[in-house]
């Protein structure tokens, strides 16, 4: 034990569903970013913070990187340049269970040319998927890459977020790598994002969940006013949230909303658990769906849905 202080920021990077949200809830210990099994679905940045006795270390939850053909997706790269100028350490997520190619290797060279560059760790995620072998020859090309873009590995970790297999050693590496600095946050705290974004967040969680086809970023949600309903006993309070679904056609409408409104009972019963969970409270939920034509490439649109 040294008594030096370690704290400063990171984020993972990696392809769509490489386990960046569900490492950083098994760093954490709670669920604070959003998990699902579809591609591309985290947007917000969401901090979640491990506090140690001999460091913390705050977790930063980017997008991926992707073609900006709308201003949405611009806005997204230009907040994934700005995060890994701003953190110590990237983690970059290469899951076991699949070859590293070249959209791996494009997000490694983009954070290897900043100006401002962060370390970087290399997490072979997923290891409860593939085999002792696989994981070897993984770790053989993982090594390859960093010697084909002239970069460093800090440190290279497998691991399994789900099994929990080395997430510790995942923590460790990374505190390591923190420069010396001040508790930022006080002990206790899990996450600085609104109560509100997160709620929307779980929401939009549920809305994606069985739309195959449809692209995640077609969907948004607002929410319009969470209050506590009165004359509750105090033993059993209720809360109240109204929230709105937005979609860019008519036609994303009628998916969300379902037949005789299923999928849209379906989508208020997964998210309303999940938001009992995180208020701790019974909730009553009321969800309405719109269309704002276009909402992606509208800037006005875009600042009132937070981005
Ligand atoms: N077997 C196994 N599955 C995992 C592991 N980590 C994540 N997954 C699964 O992989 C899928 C994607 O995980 P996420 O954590 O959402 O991936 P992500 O990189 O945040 O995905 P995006 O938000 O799309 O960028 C989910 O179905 C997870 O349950 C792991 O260690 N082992």
């Amino acid at each position: 034990m040294t008594d030096t202080y370690r704290s400063g920021f990171a984020c993972f990077v990696g392809r769509p569903n490489a386990g960046k949200s569900t490492l950083t809830n098994a760093l954490v210990g709670q669920k604070i970013a959003i998990a699902s099994s579809k591609p591309q679905t985290t947007r917000h940045v969401v901090r979640g913070i491990v506090t140690r006795d001999d460091g913390q270390l705050i977790l930063i939850d980017t997008p991926g990187l992707h073609k900006p053909r709308t201003l949405l997706g611009q806005r997204l790269n230009d907040l994934v340049y700005e995060t890994w100028s701003e953190v110590d350490v990237v983690g970059v997520c290469l899951p076991c269970d699949q070859r590293i190619g070249p959209g791996d290797k494009f997000i490694i060279g983009e954070i290897a040319k900043l100006e401002q560059k962060p370390k970087l760790v290399a997490l072979a995620t997923k290891t409860d998927l593939v085999s002792k072998e696989r994981i070897l020859s993984h770790l053989v090309d993982v090594a390859a890459v960093a010697e084909e873009l002239g970069i460093e590995w800090a440190e290279v970790v497998p691991c399994s977020a789900t099994e929990g297999d080395q997430v510790d050693v995942v923590r460790d590496t990374l505190i390591n790598l923190l420069p010396e600095g001040p508790q930022y946050y006080p002990d206790g705290e899990i996450t600085d994002e609104p109560t509100e974004t997160l709620i929307a967040e779980l929401i939009r969680e549920a809305a994606l969940e069985g739309v195959r086809e449809e692209l995640p970023h077609s969907i948004a949600v607002m929410i319009d006013e969470i209050l506590p309903r009165p004359d509750r006993p105090e033993d059993k309070p209720l809360t109240d949230v109204f929230a709105t679904i937005v979609v860019e056609r008519d036609s994303q409408k009628g998916i969300i909303i379902g037949h005789r409104g299923s999928r849209l009972r379906e989508i208020g019963t997964t998210a309303r658990e999940q938001i009992n969970r995180l208020l701790g409270t019974r909730v009553h939920l009321t969800l309405h769906v719109k269309v704002l034509k276009e909402w992606q490439r509208d800037a006005k649109h875009l600042n009132r849905l937070g981005f």
